[in-house]
């Protein structure tokens, strides 16, 4: 479904990914792990049309999305969570939802309905001021924001940052559960615990290339891999 084939990016005059290749079946859980600075965010931002792409193409559906809009690639089927959240302190958690499906015309009730299904607790708070939600339920409403435009293809940019350790096994567990209803996930995490553990597949990027691709499974039996990213 996704396919990104010798990708370029970056900032201004200075590249921060010289050549990545990626791909995404439809429905696939796949995790980009790496260092800081390694390029992750970079990647999401090239798919999702926030940063140019300078070499190189990447394909969703088969069709060239690299230098699209963003508007036009969330109207394809793809959603970016970005790192921050990026949560409205002064709107309540419907009034998120509604603004996330804006971009295929708003939100019927069954639509919000389906969200709340999804995630029982924004159900309770859906009149509460999205500021006054703790980190966990917050990183929900982000979620749940990006899934009301009907994605194909969700990406979460570390969901886990700053979460307490219960918390982000409950972030776990969503990202399991939408992947569980079809939506294919991108996720990118520090966390490598948490990204192997989502997943069924992953990359490992290592200054602006990928070093290693493969399942999750012989990733976390992988020696290197264990000492450089599990810690142990
Ligand atoms: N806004 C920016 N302006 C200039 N350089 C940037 C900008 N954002 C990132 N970079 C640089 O691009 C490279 C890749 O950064 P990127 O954010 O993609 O890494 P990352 O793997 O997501 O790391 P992190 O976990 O710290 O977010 C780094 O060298 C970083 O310093």
């Amino acid at each position: 479904m996704l396919q990104l084939e010798k990708v370029e990016s970056g900032y201004g005059r200075a590249r921060a990914l010289h050549g990545v290749d990626l791909t995404v079946a439809a429905g696939e859980a796949v995790a980009l792990i790496g260092a800081n600075g390694a390029g992750k965010s970079t990647i999401l931002r090239a798919i999702s049309g926030l940063n140019r792409v300078l070499a190189g193409s990447i394909r969703f559906d088969g069709k060239e999305i690299g230098n699209a809009t963003p508007r036009q690639i969330v109207r394809l089927g793809v959603a970016h969570c970005p790192e921050e959240r990026k949560i409205w302190p002064n709107l309540t958690v419907l009034e998120h939802l509604e603004l996330g499906a804006t971009i295929r015309g708003g939100a019927g009730t069954q639509d919000i309905d389906e969200m709340y299904k999804l995630f029982p607790i924004l159900n309770e708070r859906r009149h509460q001021l999205a500021g006054t939600l703790s980190g966990g339920q917050q990183q929900m409403v982000a979620i749940a924001r990006a899934l009301m435009s009907r994605p194909r293809l969700l990406m979460l940019d570390e969901p886990s940052l700053g979460l307490a350790p219960k918390v982000t096994e409950e972030v776990l567990t969503t990202i399991r559960r939408v992947n569980g209803t079809g939506t294919a996930i991108l996720l990118v995490e520090q966390n490598a615990s948490l990204a192997l553990a989502a997943t069924s597949r992953a990359y490992v990027i290592e200054n602006g290339l990928m070093s290693r691709e493969g399942s999750t499974a012989e990733l976390a039996n992988d020696p290197a891999i264990r000492s450089a990213y599990l810690g142990f």
